[in-house]
C-alpha cells in the first residue's frame, strides 16, 4: 500500500527487501520554471515515477529525486528529452540501508549487552518509548511525560515536559519526526532532551530559560509512520491514515494544519508525497498538537524540526507575504544560524520559508504563528544531500551539537523579549 510501485524496503531480517530496489537519487538541476514545472509533473503521472527527496523550488536549488531501479531509463530518457541536467547523488539506496541496519544491529546488541542507550544510534519506535519511560523515570524532577492523544493507528502520542514549576508558565515546542522519514530528527529530539537535563546544573542561559518557562518536546511526532519506516518503507514520510474508496495510504502531516490549508504548495491527490488530507486538522497526529497547545494557551515559541537541507526558515510558507515581525525573525534565524556554524563549521541558510524553499500550505508554523506564537521557525537538519535521509548514524551527535545552540539562541531571544 505504498505510493510508488517498487518502494518497499522490508528493514528487520531479510537483508535485501523482497524487490532488491537498487533505487537510485538523482539529483536535477532545473534551469528555469519551466523545467521545474516539467519536474512537478512526474510527481502527478501514474504510477507515481518518482519520490522527490527535495522538490522542485526555485531554480537555484537542486531537486533530488529517488527514482525506483524499473523507472530508471524512462525517468533518464526523460530527463534527456526535455534539456534537464542531472547527475546521481547515490547510485543504489539498498548499500546505504544495508549499512543504516547493520549499524543498528550491532549499536542494539551493545546497548543490551552493557544495559545502556546510545545517543550516537538511530531507533525503533519500541526503544525511543522505553527510552522516554526510562528517562522521565530518572530525572522526574525536571521532566514529566504527558500522553496528547492517540494515532491513526492507536499508537499513544507522547510529549515530554520539562518545567521547574509554576502553573503553565510560558512555553517552548519543539517537535521532531512530524515527517517518519526524517531520522535526524528524532535522534537530535532525544539528545536534546538528554542535554536540557545534563546541562540544567550547569549552564546558565539554560538555567535562566528554565526558572520563568517550560520547554516541551514531542520526539514522535508520526509514530505511525515511524514504525512503517522500521518495518516496510524506510523513505516513508506521511502518516498511515487511510480513507474508504481511496488507494494510496496517508496524509501530509505538515499540510495538514489550518492557515492557509489547501492552498498551492500542497496537493490534493492522496497518492502524493503532499498530500494535505481530506479537511483541516483531519489527522489525529495533527489534531492532538493543536488540542494541547491551544488548551495550554500560553506557548511562546515553536520550532518544528525536519531534514534535510541545512535551512532556519520562519513563516510564512503558504503566502509571500512577509510576517509583520519579519525583521525580528530573519535577524534571529541569522543569530541562530551562525551560533551553529560556530561549533561544527555547517553552513545553513535562512530566510521565510516561502522565499527560501518553495511554498507550502498547510503547515506547522503558520498555524503557530496566526495562532499568536511570534517566534516560530522550521529546521532543516544535515545534510545537504549526499545522504539525504540516509544520513549515517556518525553525524548524530555533531548534528544535535550544533542543533542545541541554534535552539538556544531561540530560546533565549524568546525569553528576553516576552510578550
Ligand atoms: C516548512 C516546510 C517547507 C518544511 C518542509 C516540508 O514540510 O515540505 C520539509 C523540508 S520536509
Ligand atoms: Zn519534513
Amino acid at each position: 500500500d505504498s505510493t510508488l510501485s517498487s518502494s518497499t524496503y522490508p528493514m528487520e531480517g531479510s537483508k535485501h527487501g523482497s524487490s532488491a530496489p537498487r533505487d537510485q537519487v538523482l539529483r536535477v538541476l532545473a534551469k528555469n520554471e519551466k523545467q521545474l514545472s516539467l519536474l512537478r509533473d512526474l510527481e502527478t503521472q501514474k504510477p507515481q515515477k518518482v519520490d522527490f527527496w527535495r522538490g522542485p523550488a526555485r531554480p537555484s536549488l537542486p531537486v533530488d529525486m529517488r527514482v525506483p531501479f524499473s523507472e530508471l531509463p524512462s525517468v533518464k530518457a526523460y530527463l534527456k528529452s526535455h534539456g534537464l541536467a542531472y547527475s546521481v547523488m547515490i547510485k543504489d539506496i539498498q548499500v546505504l540501508l544495508d549499512e543504516e541496519r547493520d549499524a543498528m544491529a550491532k549499536s542494539r546488541r551493545l546497548e543490551r549487552s552493557t544495559n545502556s542507550f546510545s545517543y550516537s544510534s538511530y531507533h525503533t519506535l519500541d526503544e525511543i518509548y522505553s527510552w522516554i519511560d526510562n528517562f522521565v523515570a530518572e530525572h522526574s524532577n525536571l521532566v514529566s511525560k504527558i500522553h496528547i492523544g492517540k494515532s491513526f493507528e492507536n499508537r499513544s502520542i507522547l510529549v515530554l515536559k520539562f518545567s521547574t514549576g509554576g502553573p503553565n508558565r510560558p512555553a517552548i515546542w519543539i517537535d521532531t519526526g512530524i515527517h517518519s522519514r526524517e531520522w535526524i530528527t528524532h535522534a537530535t529530539g532525544i539528545w536534546i532532551s538528554q542535554k536540557i537535563v545534563d546541562a540544567y546544573g550547569k549552564d546558565h542561559v539554560l538555567k535562566r530559560i528554565l526558572s520563568t518557562m517550560d520547554i516541551f518536546i514531542e520526539i514522535v511526532t508520526n509514530p505511525d509512520g515511524f514504525a512503517f519506516t522500521h518495518s516496510m518503507n524506510r523513505l516513508w514520510r506521511k502518516n498511515k491514515s487511510s480513507q474508504p474508496g481511496i488507494f494510496c495510504i496517508g496524509v501530509d502531516l505538515n499540510r495538514n494544519w489550518k492557515t492557509g490549508f489547501g492552498g498551492n504548495g500542497s496537493n490534493k491527490n492522496p497518492c502524493s508525497e503532499t498530500y494535505r488530507g481530506p479537511a483541516p486538522e483531519s489527522e489525529p497526529e495533527v489534531a492532538a498538537i493543536v488540542d494541547f497547545i491551544t488548551g495550554h494557551g500560553n506557548f511562546k515559541a515553536m520550532i518544528s524540526i525536519h531534514s534535510y537541507s541545512q535551512m532556519v526558515m520562519y513563516p510564512y510558507g503558504h503566502s509571500l507575504e512577509p510576517v509583520p515581525n519579519h525583521e525580528e525573525l530573519f535577524n534571529l534565524a541569522k543569530d541562530a544560524v551562525k551560533a551553529l556554524y560556530k561549533v561544527h563549521g555547517i553552513q545553513y541558510i535562512f530566510g521565510s520559508i516561502s522565499t527560501t524553499l518553495y511554498s507550502a500550505s498547510g503547515i506547522s508554523v503558520d498555524w503557530a504563528y496566526d495562532s499568536g506564537i511570534k517566534y516560530a521557525f522550521s529546521f532543516e537538519l544535515r545534510d545537504t544531500g549526499q545522504y539525504g535521509f540516509l544520513l549515517p548514524a556518525s553525524q548524530i551527535v555533531p548534528t544535535a551539537e550544533e542543533t542545541w545552540m541554534a535552539l538556544q539562541t531561540i530560546m533565549k531571544h524568546t525569553l528576553n523579549h516576552p510578550y
